[in-house]
């Protein structure tokens, strides 16, 4: 591109709305630095998804055990501290492979925290100066904390996946994606759990019938759910803390997580001073092609405003639109295509393309299937499994939602059909390998 900068393109942040575009690009030989004051790969490898799956495989594991009991002889628990350990080892070489990758393609990693000077120049701590023609806001979230007296006494999900002893008894403030997961993990491996909900609904962007069935059974396992909580402050009580909600009712509890969301981490990046547009709850305003407000400076994942859910596929497409587009690959608009989303409790929820609600609204076809009744989701013995599925007038396939222990399997089978429009013929010839929960899924499409 260029060699009046340093770089070609500079990105600021090493997590997913980086690396899977940066590397490419970099093995293209275009000239590219990465900025990152934490660990390579950000959230989602080293704080969020992959920690957090390798803690939950053993929750998954003891659910299934319980519903096999007559068929196992010894029934297993989760050490919560070994699973801790376990995690920590699946995770710990994560960041030296994803230098690796980035490094090995020719981009230059340069750790520290970033701070725009102007449109083409980033100073790193404060002491060093760094300039590219086109420079990458891939920041990401960090987490919301509420405003409330004692505040600290909370704890974030990082913290939580990273306790070593598991507390007798948890608190989690919220019932979004954070909230249902690590009571979903923490009920299992031995907690008692309190969820503090705002209002009354859990988890609002799922298929409502769904989450009721997994908050019913999270309730029927002893996690307690109070409603319209209205949290008013945290305190400690001797080794213990007391956490103040509603009118003037209070509960005693040895840890508290606070899981009211995430929030753009732009702390100290100096977009004001750039005149790049933002929103410090909404994030970084951006055109259809991932330009902000000034014209050299992109924006991709968590950190943006945007109607996509924020999850690694989507900071994964918007990394690699990037990388077209940086590449001369493109000219196009990003054209999202359909961003599947999961929560991961026991059972899963998943989903893709036109909810149900939507397809209500639409006058769309809804089927459901009882899966509990399928034979092949009965070899584990699942209670919980139903799916949904849309299609429009003409038969194409074009939403799912299921709630099973392989939910997001069996979602991921089907998005070549929904993302495809795939016409009946074409839905015919793919046969997949029986018995398997894709083969289950291409069954219904
Ligand atoms: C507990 C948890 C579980 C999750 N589970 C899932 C899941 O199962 N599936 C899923 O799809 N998604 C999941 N997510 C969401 C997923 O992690 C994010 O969507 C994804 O990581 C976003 O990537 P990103 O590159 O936009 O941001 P990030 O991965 O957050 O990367 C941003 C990086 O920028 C760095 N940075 C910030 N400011 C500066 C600065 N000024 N200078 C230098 N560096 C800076 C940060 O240190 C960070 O490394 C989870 C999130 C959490 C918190
Ligand atoms: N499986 C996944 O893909 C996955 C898993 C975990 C996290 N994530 C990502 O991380 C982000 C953050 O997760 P999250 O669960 O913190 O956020 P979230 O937005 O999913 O949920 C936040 C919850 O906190 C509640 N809340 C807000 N203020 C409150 C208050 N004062 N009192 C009580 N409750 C309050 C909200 O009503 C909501 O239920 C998600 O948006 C998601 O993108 C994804």
């Amino acid at each position: 591109m260029t060699t009046k900068f340093d770089f070609d393109v500079l990105y600021i942040g090493a997590g997913h709305a980086t690396f899977d575009g940066a590397a490419p690009l970099a093995a293209t030989g275009v000239s590219v630095g990465v900025i990152e004051s934490g660990l390579i790969g950000g959230t989602c490898p080293n704080r969020g998804c992959n920690a957090k799956i390798t803690l939950d495989e053993a929750v998954k594991i003891t659910r299934e055990a319980d519903r096999l009991g007559t068929v196992l002889k010894n029934h297993p628990q989760i050490d919560w501290t070994a699973n801790v350990a376990h995690k920590q080892s699946i995770i710990d070489p994560l960041p030296q492979g994803l230098t690796a990758r980035l490094e090995d393609a020719g981009a230059k990693i340069i750790k520290g925290h970033a701070q725009f000077k102007d449109a083409h120049t980033v100073t790193i701590n404060g002491n060093q100066d760094v300039t590219a023609e086109k420079i990458v806001i891939a920041t990401g979230l960090k987490p919301h904390r509420l405003a409330i007296p004692g505040t600290e006494l909370a704890h974030d999900s990082e913290a939580f996946m990273n306790l070593t002893q598991l507390p007798d008894h948890l608190t989690i403030v919220g019932g979004g994606y954070i909230g249902m997961e690590f009571a979903t993990m923490a009920n299992e491996a031995g907690a008692a759990v309190t969820v503090l909900l705002r209002g009354d609904t859990v988890l609002r962007k799922f298929y409502q019938p769904f989450v009721q069935k997994v908050v019913a059974d999270l309730k029927q396992r002893g996690v307690t759910f109070i409603t319209n909580a209205n949290v008013q402050s945290f305190e400690q009580a001797g080794d213990q803390y007391r956490v103040n909600y509603g009118d003037h009712q209070q509960l005693t509890t040895d840890w508290i997580l606070d899981a009211t969301g995430r929030i753009p981490n732009l702390d100290g990046l100096g977009l004001t001073k750039v005149g790049v547009q933002f929103d410090a709850r909404t994030g970084v305003q951006v055109n259809d092609h991932l330009q902000t407000t000034v014209a050299n400076i992109y924006a991709a994942g968590d950190v943006i405003q945007s109607d996509q859910p924020k999850v690694t596929p989507a900071a994964y497409f918007e990394s690699k639109y990037l990388m077209q587009l940086f590449s001369g690959q493109t000219t196009a608009p990003i054209q999202f295509p359909t961003i599947p989303t999961v929560v991961f409790t026991s059972p899963r929820i998943a989903q893709a393309g036109v909810t149900v609600e939507q397809a209500a609204a639409q006058g769309l076809k809804v089927t459901t299937n009882d899966l509990a009744n399928y034979w092949y989701y009965q070899v584990d013995r699942e209670p919980l499994a139903q799916s949904k599925q849309v299609h429009d007038a003409a038969g194409h396939l074009v939403g799912v939602t299921e709630m099973s222990d392989q939910a997001e399997n069996a979602v991921n089978a089907l998005l070549p059909a929904i993302e495809f429009k795939m016409d009946r013929n074409q839905v015919n010839r793919l046969i997949g390998l029986f018995p398997t929960i894709g083969y289950a899924a291409w069954h219904r499409a």
